[in-house]
């Protein structure tokens, strides 16, 4: 059935008297979303329908999508139960993951059985705070050292300025860089439980007033990629973004032979040789098998920005088998973006993904949430090494693949 109202404004979007993200301004969201899919799929001969089935209010996506022209779905499955002792998550929890990958959600379910085996996982966040870099112009290397003198002077300055802009966030430092006639200033903030780079975009942009208002320096641009943000950066790798996260777990060598069909030892030699030596052959930042996986789909499942995979994919896998002869393993990751707020952590099916982990919103105390999210999206990543590490002892990772993904 032709709807008059759509059928007129893409009418008018046609003749060019309505713009295509203008649509909004005229009807509701859903409306306008509507007519948006119908001008592309007449356009691109693509069948849309089912892009049109989504679940969500359009109108409370707003804040997350731009030109909407319906939703992707991705398929959510759930690995563990796994019982974890966190510093801030605790319990027998499942861990949702979306994901398109056939054999990933076993992989981890197997991963968070054999952890449950050896009595569960301990999880801890070391290190938080989320950063802003901005890039300033100076004349030259002796006013780069002024401005540093200065930044140094006024922290409390800059402090009062980025705080003004948040209730909940809080300035922990500021690191200067100085590269020729180039200052970058690293701002680290306690975002509590929002990923929080709206939050320390606009604290930084503050702050960054006042040092003009102050000094001959010249801003060049708000973000100077020292950040940083959505690209790999040892920055990240070495000093942290987000939350730097730790899991490890003690599994006894006939949970291994019985469960992972190996041996400490195998898995031990697999992870050096791999995981250490082949990351460092190949300059990589991960040195880890696939933490990518679980960081992405567990992103996915519960809101997460999914281009800061990225800076998740920043972690160290070791084993080792242990003088009683069982198999010790960790996961760290050293920058993992994260919130409980905010963001897409919003919308209803990625609010329920919280749900399953019972870290939805603000935590108490705040920061906690996100805190317990980052511990549980290790735990994942724990699992997923020891599993798909267990499957390469075995020779097992590319019949699985055929069995379960294809
Ligand atoms: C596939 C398995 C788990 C089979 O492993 P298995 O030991 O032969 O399976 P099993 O049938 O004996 O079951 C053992 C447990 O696995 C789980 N399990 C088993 N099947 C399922 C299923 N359908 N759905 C959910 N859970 C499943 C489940 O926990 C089960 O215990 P139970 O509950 O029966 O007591 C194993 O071979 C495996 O983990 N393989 C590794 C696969 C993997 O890790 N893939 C990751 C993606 S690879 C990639 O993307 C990155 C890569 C590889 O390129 C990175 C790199 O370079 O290294
Ligand atoms: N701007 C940019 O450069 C970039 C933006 N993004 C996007 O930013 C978004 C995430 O930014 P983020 O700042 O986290 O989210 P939001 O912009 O959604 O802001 C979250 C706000 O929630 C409020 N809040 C309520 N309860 C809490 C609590 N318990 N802990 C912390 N804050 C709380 C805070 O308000 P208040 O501050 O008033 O206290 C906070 O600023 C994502 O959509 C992401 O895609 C991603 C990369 C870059």
């Amino acid at each position: 059935m032709t709807d008059p109202t759509v059928e007129d404004l893409l009418e008018r979007v046609r003749e060019g008297e309505v713009r295509l993200h203008e649509l909004d301004d005229h009807v509701d969201a859903e409306t306008a979303a509507t007519v948006r899919r119908r001008l592309v799929a007449d356009r691109s001969g693509a069948d849309l329908d089912v892009v049109g089935e989504y679940a969500f209010d359009a109108a409370a996506a707003d804040p997350n999508i731009d030109n909407m022209i319906g939703g992707v779905q991705v398929p959510l499955g759930v690995a563990g139960p796994v019982a974890v002792d966190g510093g801030a998550f605790e319990g027998d929890r499942f861990l949702p993951m979306a994901t398109t990958e056939g054999a990933l959600v076993a992989s981890v379910n197997r991963g968070c059985s054999v952890v449950d085996a050896a009595g569960g996982a301990t999880a801890r966040v070391t290190k938080r705070g989320m950063t802003r870099a901005p890039v300033f112009r100076v004349a030259d290397v002796a006013e780069a050292e002024a401005l540093v003198e200065w930044v140094r002077d006024n922290e409390p300055a800059l402090r009062a300025a980025a705080e003004s802009t948040t209730s909940h966030g809080e300035l922990l430092d500021v690191t200067p860089y100085v590269v020729g006639n180039n200052v970058y200033l690293r701002f680290r903030f306690d975002t509590k439980d929002a990923m929080g780079m709206n939050m320390v975009t606009i604290a930084t942009g503050e702050a960054c007033d006042t040092l003009e208002a102050e000094t001959d320096a010249e801003l060049v641009a708000l973000s100077g990629n020292l950040c940083s943000d959505k690209k790999p950066a040892a920055v990240n790798a070495v000093e942290g973004r987000g939350r730097s996260v730790t899991a490890d777990v003690e599994i006894p060598r006939e949970v291994v032979e019985a469960r992972l069909h190996t041996t400490p030892e195998a898995i031990a030699e697999i992870n050096t040789r791999k995981n250490h030596v082949g990351s460092a052959k190949a300059g990589s930042l991960g040195f880890n098998a696939h933490v990518a996986n679980a960081v992405a789909a567990m992103f996915l499942a519960t809101g997460q920005d999914a281009a800061q995979v990225v800076e998740g994919s920043n972690a160290i896998t070791t084993a080792e088998a242990t003088a009683d002869g069982d198999l010790y393993v960790s996961v760290s990751i050293a920058s993992l973006e994260v919130g409980t707020v905010g963001g897409g952590t919003k919308l209803p099916t990625q609010a329920a993904g919280l749900d399953v982990l019972g870290i939805r919103g603000g935590g108490d105390p705040a920061g906690s949430n996100a805190d317990a999210l980052a511990e549980a999206i290790a735990v994942g990543a724990l699992a997923g090494e020891l599993s798909l590490l267990a499957a390469l002892g075995s020779r097992h990772l590319a019949s699985a693949h055929a069995d379960l993904g294809r």
